[in-house]
C-alpha cells in the first residue's frame, strides 16, 4: 500500500470549496461527484447487508485516518472471490458432510457422483466436483456461475433436478443435486441399453421434459441444451432434466442471439446466427424424440463439427411409426418456422399426447417404466450411428459473447 500520510489531497475539498463562482461545468461536476457518492454509499449498504463480515473498519496510519478493510476479506484469495456469492466458501454443508460411492458420469469441467450423507446413509445425492483451473483456463466463470444461480433461483418442478446447495473449496467447485431414487442412468445410456423405445414411453417422456421446458419458459429461462445426456430417468422412468449449461435467463417474447447448444439438436434458427427465442427448446426436444424412435438424427447432421455445416434438408417422416407421431414429428422438426410446433400450448394439444392429463403427468400418475420394453422399429438401417459419435455429443458454443456481457 502507498504511503497514507503522503497523500496531500485536503479532505472534502471537492465539495465544499468555491461555492460562490461555479460555473456550469464545475457544478456538473459536483453533481456527479455526488451522485458517484451516493451510488457508491447505497452498493456499500448492500454489500454490508448480504455480508455483514465485509465490514470496514478505520485504522491509523502516520497520523493520518483512513479505512482498510478487515483482514478477514483481504484473506479471500482472488481464485475464491471469483466464484462468489453462487459458490460460498465457508458453508456448512460441504464435501466432508458425505461420503463418495459411484461416479455417475463426467462433464467438461469435472465429475458427477453418487453420495450419501454422511449421518444418513439412505439419502442419497449427485455431487457435481468442477475443477475450478479448467473452469478458469477455459473462461467459463461467468457459465458456471449463472448455471448455479439458475438453478439454485428455480422454484421446484417434478421433472427438472434440484439444487439444494452450492460450495467452493480451494480447488474445487460443488454443486449438490437431487439423485433421481434408483436411478437407472441419463437418456443416451437407457436407449443404447435398451435399444429403440415404444411409442407409449416416448408419449411419456416426451410429455414429462415438455412439462419441464414450459415451467422455464414460463419462469423466464430459456434451457438450450435438450439431449438425452441431459434427462436422467428414476427407478419408475420418470425424467430429470439436468445440466443447465448453456441456460440463461430470458424473459418470455425476447430473444438472445448466442450460438450454443450441441450441434446435432441446434435448431435452424440458432444455427443460423439470427436471434431466436424460447421456441428452439421445442425443436431439440422434437430431435431428441425423434432418436427415442428411430435411432437415427432427423436431419443428414451427424458428422457435422460446425454450425454453418448444419444440413436440414432430406428429411422424411419416421417410417412405420403411428400418424400421430408421424405428423408431431413433421411438426417439431418443420424449418420453416411458419409450419413449426413452437409452444407448449400446441404441443399438449396434439393428437400424439391426447391420452395425457398433464395435471396427473406433473403427479408422476404415469409411469414410462411400464413401456421401456424395445419397440417393433426397425432401427438394423441405422445401427451404430448414435454410437459411433460420442465426441458430438460435446456442448457446442460459437459465440462467447452474451456470457460475458450478462448480469447475474
Ligand atoms: N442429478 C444427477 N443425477 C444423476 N446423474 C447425474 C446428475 N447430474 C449429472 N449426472 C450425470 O453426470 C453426467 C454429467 O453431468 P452434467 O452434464 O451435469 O455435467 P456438466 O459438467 O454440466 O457437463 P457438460 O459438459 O455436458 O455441460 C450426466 O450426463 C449424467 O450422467
Amino acid at each position: 500500500m502507498g504511503n497514507v500520510s503522503t497523500r496531500k489531497r485536503p479532505p472534502s475539498r471537492n465539495y465544499e470549496c468555491d461555492d460562490d463562482d461555479d460555473g456550469p461545468a464545475r457544478k456538473r461536476l459536483k453533481l456527479e461527484n455526488e451522485y458517484q457518492k451516493l451510488a457508491f454509499k447505497s452498493r456499500l449498504e448492500k454489500l454490508r447487508k448480504c455480508r455483514p463480515h465485509l465490514k470496514r473498519q478505520t485504522v491509523k496510519v502516520e497520523g493520518t485516518h483512513c479505512t482498510e478493510r478487515k483482514n478477514e476479506t483481504s484473506a479471500v484469495p482472488w481464485f475464491e472471490l471469483l466464484f462468489l456469492p453462487e459458490f460460498p466458501t465457508r458453508s456448512v454443508i460441504n464435501e466432508s458432510s458425505f461420503v463418495l460411492e459411484s461416479q455417475l458420469g463426467r462433464g467438461s469441467f469435472g465429475v458427477v457422483y453418487c453420495a450419501s450423507a454422511i449421518h444418513d446413509s439412505e439419502r442419497k445425492f449427485a455431487i457435481k466436483m468442477q475443477d475450478k483451473r479448467e473452469i478458469i483456463s477455459k473462461r467459463a466463470v461467468l457459465q458456471v456461475k449463472r448455471e448455479a444461480s439458475i438453478q439454485r433461483l428455480l422454484p421446484t418442478h417434478p421433472f427438472i433436478a434440484r439444487t439444494y446447495s452450492t460450495w467452493q473449496s480451494r480447488t474445487h467447485l460443488y454443486s449438490l443435486l437431487q439423485y433421481p431414487n434408483g436411478s437407472t442412468g441419463d437418456l443416451f445410456s437407457v436407449w443404447r441399453l435398451r435399444g429403440s423405445l415404444s411409442e407409449a414411453a416416448i408419449r411419456i417422456i416426451g410429455a414429462e421434459l415438455a412439462s419441464a421446458l414450459d415451467f422455464l419458459h414460463r419462469n423466464d429461462v430459456i434451457y438450450r441444451d435438450v439431449k438425452l445426456e441431459n434427462v436422467v430417468l428414476d427407478q419408475s422412468g420418470h425424467t430429470l432434466l439436468i445440466d443447465f449449461g448453456l441456460a440463461k435467463k430470458l424473459r418470455q417474447g425476447a430473444s438472445t442471439g448466442t450460438i450454443c447448444g450441441t450441434l446435432q439438436y441446434m435448431s435452424p434458427d440458432v444455427a443460423s446466427g439470427n436471434t431466436y427465442g424460447h421456441y428452439v427448446d421445442w425443436w431439440s426436444l422434437g430431435v431428441l424424440m425423434h432418436i427415442l424412435l428411430t435411432g437415427i438424427y432427423p436431419y443428414p447432421n451427424s458428422e457435422a463439427t460446425h454450425h454453418d455445416n448444419l444440413k436440414f434438408i432430406d428429411y422424411s417422416t419416421p417410417l412405420g411409426c403411428s400418424p400421430e407421431f408421424a405428423n408431431l414429428m413433421d411438426r417439431m422438426l418443420a424449418v420453416s418456422p411458419a409450419h413449426r410446433l413452437c409452444s407448449f400450448t400446441v404441443l399438449h394439444a396434439h393428437p400424439f399426447f391426447r391420452s395425457i392429463n398433464f395435471a396427473k403427468l406433473e403427479q408422476k400418475g404415469y409411469s414410462a417404466e411400464k413401456e421401456l420394453g424395445s419397440t417393433e422399429y426397425d432401427t438394423c438401417q441405422n445401427e451404430g450411428e448414435l454410437e459411433r459419435d460420442e465426441h458430438f455429443k460435446e456442448n457446442y458454443e460459437f459465440d462467447h459473447f452474451d456470457y460475458f456481457n450478462d448480469q447475474f
